[in-house]
């Protein structure tokens, strides 16, 4: 490429003079030749300096990154992470022996930081919290969806970041918001129950775990949001347009490599239709509400006493004067119904799956159950007093992280960790299951034993406040908003589950796969599908 490049520089440079002897001729020829040096300097310059930049030859000299795989000029790590034929976690689960807690991957123009150990997370998320508490430049896709980082979860360490997640968290999450939404749930627990009766009635028994589990956490959320009850072909068309969403999102090469966006024309059209598609269905429902709001008299029998949107309208933002526009609305909107749904519902998958690989503890959790509530329907206010569904929680989520990265972080200002410099423009990934399966932290950390934690062997503090040994909701000052929300999702649900129906293998005596794979979240391989029967 250099050297067409330079091919075409010297057929573009002016022609040798032909009047040699007079003095002005003279001129122009050395004119010509410093033309020439000029340009044929230039063409080597600039690819070179762009070769230099993005391999990170020149930063390199500069800057102490920590050790990582070495990787190939410009392209860095991408090609070997292609050629593995892995998943990324897989790539990176792989180089956690060779590379340890903390290691560099360079792909294309981004610089990755991976940690994966107790110590240097609690360092980096809790003791140098502020530092490490922004999230990186995002790519042009991204932006669109995220209305240019006015999300939680995108927006940078700093005013609208706060206004946003206060919101959140004061007015939709916390304990007292939670308990005013208990007759959603009671609701969507109850529909959760007669989906999957009626499902092993058409199927001799055997139910998929995760549609179910998704659908009715899913109706949940879009309640709390948009404060209506919606109806199943309503629920099913907003998951479509969702799911559109959350695909489109997926890394592309030119994330990485910038320079080949051109040839990406056609996917950057494709988002932004999704993305009017998906503002086209949302605005009415949100617009729905806003009359609501203005006018109670409008509000129907499926309407609720409040909702997130309704914490959203006025809210000045970063002392704006006006609340979030329409586009700014649809994209929080959907920030609260993606960010709990696929989560919560990997959550039990892996949990009923845990459960029939281990019917001792499926039986001594249903003898809890039966004790606690007796012959009546679970009800929220049971959970407190179930310590060992508590203990199944907490180790399912221990042992199943649902998403195997946090969201990316990165420093506010470049700064240093285990001796290593960590750039303002670096990635850094924490890598979460490390965390929870490891051997210095966890007794049999592959054992599923929720014992662990009702015996008071062990225990970790969620929250990773007074140590790092489990994060499936990430810790410090980025931790998920939704913790206590899904928290009660989980227990909840299992605990309705395993009240009603015993779980067993499908097919029966068959043993479950427990690898996982990559979608949105980290779902078993092999979707679960299992047997019930009634208890009842
Ligand atoms: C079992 C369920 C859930 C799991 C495992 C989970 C996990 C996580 C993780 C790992 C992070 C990244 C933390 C970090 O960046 O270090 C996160 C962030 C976030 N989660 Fe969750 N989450 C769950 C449910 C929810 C729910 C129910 C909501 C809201 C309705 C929610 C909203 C968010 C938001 C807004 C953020 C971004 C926080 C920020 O950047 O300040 N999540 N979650």
């Amino acid at each position: 490429m250099l050297l067409s490049f330079l091919n075409q520089t010297s057929l573009h440079s002016p022609p040798p003079s032909s009047s040699s002897s007079s003095k002005m001729a003279s001129f122009d020829s050395i004119l010509s030749s410093y033309y020439h040096l000029f340009f044929t300097l230039l063409a080597f310059l600039i690819p070179s300096l762009i070769f230099l930049l993005t391999s990170g030859i020149i930063k390199s000299k500069r800057v102490n990154l920590p050790p990582g795989p070495p990787g190939w000029p410009v392209v860095g790590n991408l090609f070997q992470v292609a050629r593995s034929g892995k998943p990324f976690f897989k790539y990176v689960q792989d180089l956690l022996p060779k590379y340890g807690p903390i290691f560099t991957l360079k792909m294309g123009t981004r610089t990755m930081i991976i940690l994966s150990d107790s110590k240097l997370i609690h360092e980096a998320l809790i003791q140098k919290g502020s530092l490490f508490a922004t999230r990186p430049r995002e790519n042009p896709t991204r932006n669109i969806f995220s209305a240019n980082k006015f999300t939680v979860n995108a927006a940078l360490h700093g005013p609208v970041w706060r206004s946003l997640r206060r919101n959140m968290v004061q007015n939709m999450l916390s304990s007292s918001r939670i308990k005013e939404f208990r007759e959603v749930r009671d609701r969507a627990m109850d529909t959760l129950i007669n989906r999957i009766k009626s499902e092993a009635k058409a199927n001799d028994g055997a139910v998929w775990v995760l549609k179910n589990s998704r659908f009715a956490v899913f109706c949940i959320l879009l309640a709390m949001c948009f404060g209506i009850d919606m109806d199943v072909e309503t629920v099913e068309k907003m998951d479509q347009t969702m799911k559109s969403v959350l695909i489109t999102l997926d890394p592309r090469i030119d994330d990485y490599l910038p320079i080949l966006s051109p040839f990406f024309s056609k996917q950057r059209k494709k988002a932004l239709q999704v993305r009017k598609q998906q503002i086209e269905f949302i605005v009415p429902f949100i617009e729905k509400r806003r009359e609501m709001v203005q006018n109670p008299n409008l509000a129907d029998k499926t309407a609720m006493t409040f909702s997130y949107l309704d914490t959203l309208f006025d809210l000045k933002v970063d002392g704006r004067k006006t609340g979030p526009s329409n586009v700014e609305l649809v994209t929080l909107c959907s920030e609260f119904i993606n960010g709990g749904t696929d989560t919560t519902a990997t959550a039990l998958e892996w949990g009923i799956a845990q459960l029939i690989a281990n019917p001792d503890v499926q039986t001594k959790l249903f003898d809890e159950i039966q004790k606690t509530v007796g012959d009546r329907k679970v009800d929220e206010s049971d959970v407190d007093k179930m310590p060992y569904l508590q203990a199944v929680v907490k180790e399912l989520l221990r042992k199943h992280p649902p998403t195997y990265f946090s969201l990316t972080h990165a420093v506010t200002e470049s700064t240093t960790l285990a001796g290593y410099d960590i750039p303002d423009d670096a990635n850094v990934e924490i890598f979460l299951p490390s965390v929870g399966e490891d051997p210095k932290l966890w007794s049999n950390p592959e054992k599923f034993d929720p014992d662990r934690f009702v015996s008071g062997r062990e225990d970790a503090d969620i929250t990773g406040v007074k140590g790092v040994k489990m994060m499936p909701f990430g810790v410090g000052r980025r931790i998920c908003p939704g913790l206590g929300m899904a928290t009660v999702h989980v227990l909840l649900m299992i605990a309705r589950m395993v009240q009603e129906f015993e779980w067993s293998a499908y097919p029966p005596n068959s043993e479950i796969d427990f690898t996982g794979k990559l979608e949105f979240t980290v779902v078993m391989n092999k979707t679960l599908r299992a047997m019930i029967k009634s208890r009842f």
